[in-house]
């Protein structure tokens, strides 16, 4: 009997607790005055992490018992899309024995969050998420963020952009020689985007030509790409187990490949650093590793002369943690928005048209296209990309918690036509719900629709700019905005454009017909790959290698 105490006790307490928590936030929730959705566990449970996939049957269970469910995983509004914000309005609580989380697809409110970033700050524990090399940009708030932020900075001169630019044709040349002649799945698309925007970042923002991406060096074990892709494929289990010491015979195999993988990324990380110091003096930009590598050696210095100024300095960690960083948001997102317009522009031949029309005025005859007399004008290809962002961007939250109590405001009514403010208390976590904000009725009637003409206005004189439509108040934020907004901005743009202005100036994107498919079932399987993403640091699609496209000659 007393080993049964000894075992369920603990677990009796646990839970006991777990249900006065989940009691106290429910009543502190109820006072705010909108909708609530009670969760058991939430994504703050790391363990929960583990465990989720044995658990999910509990969706299936009759009268909504497990809709909770859905909203465990940090990248839940990914697939949710509108239909929770349909359901219940742009503001709701997600009650758990946690923190209470707020979530809005208000716009008011989501710039409040983003913009006043000395109220609304990055929490612990999700502003570690991925420090396991180090403290970097993405992990840090106050001075130090900006210190990280000025050091980073140089290396997005729209100077360096003619390299991203020239870089990114020269790929997109190469993945095309290397044959298009076959049909492509998704799924393979995303894999040489993956390739081509790694080397256009190792290019541009580590000054490195480097071929060997896909080739083990001598003294490695596994490719960079393979290194890096296993760490992002796995990097929950890699948050979870960082600091887990354990020998590796008593590890099972995905933390021993994992293991791997990150000691071989860092080696990787070493390599470049090491590379970077002995080019010091070649070439007239700044690249990023360059800009890192000086602070980190201007931290040495002060270190031997026992300075207090540390103004513009990396330490070790800091540098290691920053070049993971970038490696990581630098190519992901890219890679994955051009996998995406790709099929959407299979499945929108006017759209396709359309751009062409602008590729026809504005591209060059010769192979040599500049980027300072075309990038500029192709902003039709350019709308591609915010429309791409707009329904299938890379993020799912941006978690962030006020420093002390503060008024939000949320819409009085489903609509949102009239506002009152509620009180953010300091332990109470909020974040924006960026894809039902994109995805509003605000945007129009074809909000859902793939339509790349509504960021386009044209003057009376014919000229083309891009402007985000005003709609019924839209917001876009695909890039976050001022102050935290993405350092990449430009870069992934011009990266973007390059691209797909390349292939489609050569190209006409076509859904597959499998063998007696007709031209609409081949587009409606496309479309219906489409609607079925999913979250693992980026968006991503379930099934990517269930549908094809066909690369026409033109
Ligand atoms: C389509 C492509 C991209 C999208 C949609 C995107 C989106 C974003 C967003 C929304 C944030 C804000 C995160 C936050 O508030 O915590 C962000 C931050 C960041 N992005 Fe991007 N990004 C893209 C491409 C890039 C590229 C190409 C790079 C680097 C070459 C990059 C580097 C970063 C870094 C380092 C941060 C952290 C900034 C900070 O904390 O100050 N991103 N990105």
């Amino acid at each position: 009997m007393k080993v049964i105490y000894a075992i369920f006790l603990p677990f009796a307490l646990l839970f006991s607790y777990r249900l006065y928590r989940l009691a106290v936030n429910y009543i502190a929730a109820r006072r705010l005055g909108i909708p609530i959705i009670l969760l058991p566990v939430s994504f703050e449970d790391a363990w929960w992490m583990l465990l989720k996939p044995l658990f999910a049957w509990v969706e299936h269970l009759p009268w909504g018992l497990g809709r909770w469910y859905a909203y465990t995983d940090i990248g839940w509004p990914t697939e949710d899309g509108t239909k929770t914000v349909s359901k219940i309005g742009e503001t709701f609580m997600l009650v758990s024995p946690n923190r209470n989380q707020l979530v809005t697809a208000y716009p008011p409110a989501v710039e409040r969050i983003y913009k006043d970033t000395k109220t609304f700050i990055r929490p612990d524990p999700f502003k570690d998420v991925f420090t396991f090399y180090g403290q970097n940009l993405s992990s840090q708030n106050g001075q130090d963020w900006q210190r990280h932020r000025k050091i980073t900075g140089p290396a997005f001169s729209d100077q360096n952009m003619r390299y991203v630019w020239d870089e990114s044709t020269q790929r997109a040349r190469e993945m095309l020689n290397l044959g298009m002649a076959g049909p492509q799945s998704i799924a393979k698309l995303r894999s040489d985007f993956e390739l081509l925007a790694m080397h256009v970042l190792s290019a541009v923002g580590f000054g490195q030509d480097n071929d060997t991406l896909t080739t083990t060096p001598p003294g490695h074990r596994l490719t960079l790409m393979q290194a890096l892709g296993f760490i992002l494929k796995h990097i929950l289990t890699a948050i979870i187990f960082a600091g887990i010491r354990i020998p590796d015979v008593l590890l099972p195999s995905v933390l021993r490949q994992l293991k791997l993988a990150v000691s071989e990324f860092r080696l990787y990380m070493q390599e470049a650093v090491l590379h970077q110091m002995r080019q010091k003096g070649s070439g007239s930009r700044t690249s990023l590793l360059g800009a890192m590598v000086n602070a980190n050696e201007a931290e040495k210095q002060l270190q031997s002369e026992g300075s207090a100024s540390r103004r513009s300095y990396l330490t070790d960690d800091e540098l290691y943690g920053n070049l993971f960083v970038f490696n990581l948001a630098g190519f992901e997102t890219t890679a994955g928005s051009m996998t995406f317009a790709l099929p959407y522009l299979a499945t929108h031949p006017q759209v396709q048209e359309w751009v062409k029309e602008e590729l026809e005025a504005v591209l060059p005859r010769t192979s040599n296209i500049d980027y300072a007399q075309t990038y500029p004008k192709l902003v039709r290809c350019l709308a591609v990309l915010y429309e791409t962002l707009r329904i299938a961007g890379p993020i799912a939250q941006l978690v962030r918690a006020p420093v002390t109590t503060t008024m939000l405001p949320v819409p009085l009514d489903q609509h949102g036509g009239h506002t009152r403010t509620i009180a953010i208390e300091p332990n109470m976590l909020v974040g924006a719900h960026f894809h039902a904000m994109h995805l509003s009725p605000r945007w129009g009637r074809d909000s859902l629709e793939f339509k790349p003409q509504r960021f386009v206005s044209v003057a009376e004189d014919g000229s083309e700019t891009l402007t985000i439509p005003p709609g019924d108040d839209a917001m876009y934020a695909a890039w976050s905005f001022s102050p935290i907004i993405c350092p990449g901005k430009k870069f992934s743009q011009v990266e973007f454009v390059a691209v797909v202005a390349y292939i489609l100036s050569r190209y006409r994107i076509e859904p597959y017909q499998e063998p007696g498919e007709s031209k609409e079932a081949a587009s409606a399987r496309v479309a219906g790959v489409l609607d079925e993403k999913y979250f693992n640091i980026s968006t991503h699609l379930r099934r990517p290698e269930a549908a094809k496209l066909s690369f026409v000659k033109r």
